[in-house]
């Protein structure tokens, strides 16, 4: 067991309070080669992530990787940083701001939304601290990952598990594995392809592509392959596509192996020639828009896609700030919630009517022997 440290300045003498720990993957601080350096090093380096053994695995990434991505890599999040910061941060900060208005005019206790980060910071810890700081006695963790898999899901939780080992009072917990086909999910991703087809020229073909994954993964038993296809079918029938209207790929490959098949590169490239010639690109796995969707999908595959013939090529932003995306997400963390008490007096009241209900069935029983 960890060593369990002192709890007292968290706890004692604090309202009972809900608490909601949004995570996220991380992301560098800065655009530069040491940033992306530090970030790449922790995040590759995490065994759910790159399922190679440690001896096979640690020789590459310090010998090939971490000298040659970070500088590549930094140029890219260079092209896509904004004023703020980093896309994935930025728009993270603002779902956990406008989420947490959402959730006041919904409770009619106090309620506290954090946000952390897996890599980098703030850090998992420092999220959990913040809540205890504000005195929280059940806290839903909610990882920002519509779809479950053991190398973003997972091992989020393995974090959370961590940092409790080593505290003494550990509040009410519930975690959140997936909300793929969560319908106010599915229903905002169906508004914001709508609103984008109102204002620009709806293209013969919706591309939705999701992060990928080794094949191998699936092979295992990850279910993440099959919630993105659930995610891709469902948003179809809300936009009542016909199956000549949409496709389903997977991107951002990393390293020799195969990974989850149609590649959104190849199949870009290749439309063109099928007769494809104008396609928007959605992409429904990312809730904020990041170097994944920004430079990868927007840039360098608008390029595959242009260089093979291709005409309009149109990126349909992620979920972000959008005021339809908050209300999923606050759909979620109230059906996740149900049954926690949102004052103190909920909490008197709920035992009060427990208890009065458990004494009649006991009467009951014990009438019923006599
Ligand atoms: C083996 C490597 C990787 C696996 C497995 C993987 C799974 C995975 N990742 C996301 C979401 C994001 N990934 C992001 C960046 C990113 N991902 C990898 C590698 C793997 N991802 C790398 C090396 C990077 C860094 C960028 C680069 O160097 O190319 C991001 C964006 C972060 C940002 O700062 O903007 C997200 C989000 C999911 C959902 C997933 C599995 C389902
Ligand atoms: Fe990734
Ligand atoms: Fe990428």
């Amino acid at each position: 067991m960890a060593k369990v440290k002192s709890d007292k300045t968290f706890f004692h003498g604090k309202s009972e309070s809900t608490g909601v720990l949004l995570i996220n993957l991380g992301t560098p601080q800065e655009p530069t080669k040491s940033s992306v350096r530090s970030f790449l090093k922790q995040f590759l380096s995490d065994g759910r992530v790159i399922e190679i053994p440690k001896l096979v695995w640690l020789p590459i990434l310090y010998g090939f990787i971490l000298p040659r991505r970070p500088e590549a890599s930094a140029r890219n999040y260079k092209k896509v940083w904004m004023d703020e910061g980093s896309p994935l941060m930025h728009y993270s900060l603002r779902q956990q701001k406008l989420l947490q208005k959402e959730m006041e005019s919904r409770f009619s206790g106090p309620v506290h939304i954090e946000l952390a980060m897996r890599y980098g910071d703030p850090d998992i810890q420092a999220g959990i601290d913040k809540l205890q700081e504000k005195g929280v006695r059940r806290v839903l963790i909610l990882p920002l990952y519509p779809q479950y898999s053991a190398t973003t899901t997972a091992t989020s939780f393995d974090e959370i598990f961590k940092v409790f080992s080593a505290r003494r009072w550990i509040p009410e917990l519930r975690f959140v594995a997936q909300y793929h086909d969560h319908p106010s999910y599915i229903n905002a991703l169906a508004e914001s392809v709508k609103d984008f087809w109102k204002t620009n020229k709806r293209s013969e073909v919706l591309l939705m592509s999701f992060h990928g994954l080794p094949k191998r993964n699936l092979e295992l038993g990850d279910p993440y392959f099959c919630h993105c296809h659930k995610t891709g079918r469902l948003l179809a029938e809300k936009l009542d596509l016909k199956e000549s209207e949409w496709k389903l790929t997977f991107q951002s490959r990393f390293g020799k192996a195969e990974w989850l098949k149609p590649y959104t590169d190849k199949t870009l490239s290749e439309m063109p020639a099928e007769g494809i010639k104008s396609v928007d690109v959605v992409c429904p796995g990312f809730p904020s828009d990041c170097i994944e969707t920004l430079e990868e999908i927007n840039m360098e595959n608008r390029g595959y896609f242009m260089e093979a013939g291709g005409q309009d090529y149109q990126y349909i932003p992620a979920l972000n700030d959008n005021p339809e995306h908050v209300k999923a997400l606050a759909d979620i963390v109230q059906q996740h919630t149900q049954g926690w008490p949102e004052t103190e007096s909920d909490w008197q009241a709920s035992n009060a009517e427990k208890q009065s209900e458990i004494s009649k069935k006991q009467a009951q029983k014990h009438g019923a022997k006599l």
